[in-house]
């Protein structure tokens, strides 16, 4: 059997999503699986930050906000009451629009996961996941003779490759990220999409974004959502120059959004 080797790593079967009575999501199924970074475009408002927060439970954090649907990883239901929701997000890992690093050392913002989790049994493992962690997001020369200083001290896009060395740092299988470049000129631009190739395999990857050449650049398979429903989902080259849907197409070529 190839089963297990062509299983998504995450699915999301006829997820809704409610604020209050408002639905923000009407119904969305998918598969993420590891080989391909996934990203989800589409116009303001339709929902493309609603759903990605619903693959790691950050709605739970929104008091209005509640799930329908079944989500898993791994084929297992991150909705039970079983999950820990604080190993899920260390799973299943996110990087906001605005580098959000914490207001401590370079190496404590990267270090933090591992010492909650406790994946580092002493110093000298702490050390290496740091190093590890910072290497693979592209930090670790820029900022290796200066750990102590403050995380909110570097650039902004500095500050973007710290949060994703931070995310890095507790072993996750998935990457979500939430406009992540938007804050970003574009030199960081280029440096964070040049390191989601560098991620991609190692992690499923989720970027939403605003911006479709981004995605275009970035991406290997793209979800065009439109008014909390998922119009389409497929190979980005597809999406890009041969949607089947009319909605694509016009938000493609500009005619709205
Ligand atoms: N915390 C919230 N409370 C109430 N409504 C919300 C909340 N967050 C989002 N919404 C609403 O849900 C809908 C989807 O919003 P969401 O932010 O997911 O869209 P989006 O596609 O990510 O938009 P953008 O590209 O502008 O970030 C919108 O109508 C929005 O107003």
């Amino acid at each position: 059997m190839t089963e297990s080797a062509a299983a998504p790593k995450m699915s999301a079967r006829d997820v809704k999503v409610f604020y209050g009575d408002k639905q923000a999501i009407k119904g969305v199924s998918i598969d993420i699986d590891m080989d391909n970074v996934v990203a989800f475009i589409g116009p303001s408002g339709c929902g493309k930050s609603t759903f990605l927060r619903t693959l790691n439970r950050m709605n739970d954090t929104i008091p209005s906000a509640r799930v329908e649907g079944d989500i898993t990883l791994d084929g297992e239901d991150i909705y039970s009451s079983k999950m820990d929701v604080v190993q899920l997000r260390a799973r299943v890992g996110m990087v906001f629009q605005k580098p959000n690093p914490f207001p401590k050392s370079i190496y404590d913002n990267v270090a933090y996961g591992p010492r909650i989790h406790g994946l580092a049994p002493n110093k000298a493992e702490l050390d290496q996941i740091v190093e590890n962690s910072l290497v693979r997001a592209g930090l670790w020369n820029e900022v290796k003779d200066r750990l102590s200083e403050s995380g909110t001290a570097l650039s902004g896009g500095q500050q973007q490759r710290l949060c994703i060395a931070r995310a890095i740092a507790v072993d996750p299988e998935v990457i979500l990220m939430d406009e992540p470049c938007s804050a970003l000129d574009p030199i960081a631009t280029a440096k964070i999409e040049e390191l989601i190739h560098e991620l991609r395999g190692r992690y499923a990857i989720v970027i939403v974004t605003h911006n479709m050449q981004q995605a275009a650049r970035v991406s290997q398979k793209t979800a065009f959502f439109h008014l909390g429903t998922m119009v389409e989902y497929g190979d980005t080259s597809d999406i890009f120059t041969n949607p089947r849907e009319e909605r694509t197409r016009d938000y493609i070529t500009g005619r709205y959004g």
